[in-house]
Formats: C-alpha cells, structure tokens, sequence
C-alpha cells in the first residue's frame, strides 16, 4: 500500500497505566505516540493500562498526532488479549516488541487482519535482538502491512553484552544494519530511547548522530526530548536553502548533465536528495 509521506521525528512511549500522561499527551508537539503495554507498564496494572489506551484511541482527542499502542510480546500471557483490544479499536498502528523473524511478522498480520483491524492500521516491529539485527531485511521485507522498524537499544544493549556509551560505538553497526534494512526495502526507521531524561547535552548528540545515520525520527521517552527530535529530524534552514539553490542551479543549466552550485558538483542524483528534502520540509510546515 502506498501512503503519503508522515514526519515521525519525535515518537513518544508513555506508560499505558499513567492516566495523566496520556492526558498531557493531547497537548504535546510530538508527530507520534506509543501507548506503551510493555516494559512500562506493571504485571498487575496491565489490564487498566489495556482499557486506558483503547479509551484514548476511541477518544479522538488526539489531533494530528500519529496514535500506536505497543502490546506485550508473542511469548507472554497479555499478547493475545492485548492485540485483540488494539485491533479493534483501530489505530494508526500496532507495535510488537522483540520481532525476530518474517514468519513472526506474517503470523501477526494474520492475527490483525483476523482480529478485525481496520486496513489504516499498520504493524510497526521492534528491532531489539542480535538475531533480529541480522535479519532486518527479511523482517522488513516480510508484509506490505509493516510500515516502520522502530529500534529497542536498552534490549538490544542487554542481549549484546554491551555497554551505553557516548557515542554508541558498541551499537553503530547494530544501528547501521537497521537503516540498511529500512532502505533497501522501502520502509521508515526510527532511532531507540536516550534514557538519561536530564542530559540535554548527550540527548542532543544522539539525535544528530541518528539523523547523520539517516534514521527517520527517534522515540523518546520524556516531553522535555519532544523538542530536540523535532528540530534534529527537519532539514535545517540552511538546509533548505541549499536544495532550493542547488535545485535552482540545476534547472539553470537546463539539459547539461553536471553543473556547479557553491563550487560543487551537482548532477541528478543531487537534485533527488534536494528535492527529498523540500517534501519533507513542506510535509512538516503542513502540519501546521
Ligand atoms: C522517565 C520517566 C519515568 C520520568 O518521569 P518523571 O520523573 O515523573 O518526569 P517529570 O516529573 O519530569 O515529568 C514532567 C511532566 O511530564 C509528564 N510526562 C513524563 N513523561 C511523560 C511521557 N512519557 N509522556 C507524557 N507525559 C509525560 C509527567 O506526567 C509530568 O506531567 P505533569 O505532572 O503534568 O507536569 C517518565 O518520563 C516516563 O515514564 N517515561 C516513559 C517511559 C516508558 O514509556 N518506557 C517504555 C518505553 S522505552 C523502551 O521500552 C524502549 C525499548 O523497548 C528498548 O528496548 O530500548
Ligand atoms: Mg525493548
């Protein structure tokens, strides 16, 4: 299914079973959420947590913002329910944690498509496994129903045996392989979680070190990252001036094959990237 182009810079977790913050969340600047069911969410709180987030989708209250709801793993107790009450509620997309396979991806599918789910809800799969890192592709390419990878670090950090570190030297080919995969199939990828909610420092630094890797947006955690994701994942002004002038340069030079702009070269394949960039920077001004 094609869809038009959504800006997921900043994709924000917030517990299921936090009453207040899904409140709070009808106000903030974020281009997503994720009602979170899984690892924020206590084994005995999951059955509210379950009623709050289908209230919440049902409400409407949410304006432009894309609405998920994360469900607990295949391979726990809460699944199956929570994935029938997500589906029927309808939306914008469903994401399952710690997705290891294309047949994992085929069978919940067939689970969305059985429960009911309205065709507009998509499947959004976590990325969080060494085997899943290495068989991103797959994953990816598995069901035209999967529209974003959305990376699980804190899980991936604790299967690898690694450590958080500035920079994420430990994780980059992790994060590589992923963005890899995204591309080749056609498919958006979101960046993992920067835990320390007080480090604007690090959290900034992160940002462009995901966007640098070509990642799509970041999920984030806290509403005081809403606004570093939203300008680190939209082209800068500076940006969008080049790929106007470059573009600009091109059309110049109408029938030629290279030209210059600012000294350098330009052939098509530039012009592709600026003209990539002007979408995404209309598509973030329309969201007014
Ligand atoms: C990280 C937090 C536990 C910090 O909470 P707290 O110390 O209470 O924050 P503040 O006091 O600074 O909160 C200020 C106000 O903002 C609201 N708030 C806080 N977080 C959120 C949120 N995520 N969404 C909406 N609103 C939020 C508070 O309610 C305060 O509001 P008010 O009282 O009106 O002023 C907390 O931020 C938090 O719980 N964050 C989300 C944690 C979460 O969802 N974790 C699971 C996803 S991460 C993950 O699992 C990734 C992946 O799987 C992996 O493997 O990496
Ligand atoms: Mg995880």
């Amino acid at each position: 299914m094609t869809t038009a182009f959504r800006p997921r810079r900043s994709v924000l977790y917030m517990p299921g079973a936090n009453e207040r913050a899904l409140e709070k969340a009808k106000t903030l600047p974020v281009d997503a959420l994720i009602l979170d069911l899984e690892d924020s969410v206590a084994p005995d709180a999951k059955a509210v947590a379950r009623e709050n987030v289908v209230t919440a989708v049902a409400s409407g209250e949410y304006g432009r913002r894309e609405l998920t709801i994360r469900i607990n793993g295949a391979d726990t107790e809460w699944h199956a329910d929570d994935l029938r009450a997500a589906a029927a509620v309808g939306p914008d997309a469903i994401v399952v944690p710690k997705v290891n396979s294309p047949e994992a991806v085929l069978g919940l599918v067939d689970a969305i498509e059985a429960a009911g789910a309205p065709e507009k809800t998509r499947l959004w799969a976590m990325i969080e496994s060494p085997y899943a890192i290495l068989h991103a592709e797959e994953i990816a390419a598995a069901s035209d129903r999967l529209a974003v990878l959305v990376l699980g670090t804190n899980d991936l950090v604790k299967e690898l045996f690694i450590d958080h570190v500035a920079g994420r030297g430990p994780l980059v080919t992790s994060l590589q392989l992923a963005v890899l995969a995204a591309r080749a199939t056609g498919k958006v990828v979101l960046d993992g979680v920067y835990n320390d909610v007080k480090d604007v420092e690090g959290y900034l630094a992160e940002v462009e070190q995901g966007r640098q890797f070509g990642f799509d947006g970041k999920t984030i955690i806290h509403p005081g990252q809403i606004e570093g994701a939203n300008a680190g994942f939209a082209p800068s002004d500076q940006a969008i001036e080049e790929a106007r002038g470059l573009i600009g340069a091109w059309e110049d030079g109408a029938g030629k094959g290279v030209v210059t702009y600012n000294g350098k070269m330009v052939e098509s394949l530039h012009v592709e990237s600026a003209r990539r960039t002007l979408s995404i920077a209309e598509a973030i001004a329309g969201l007014g």
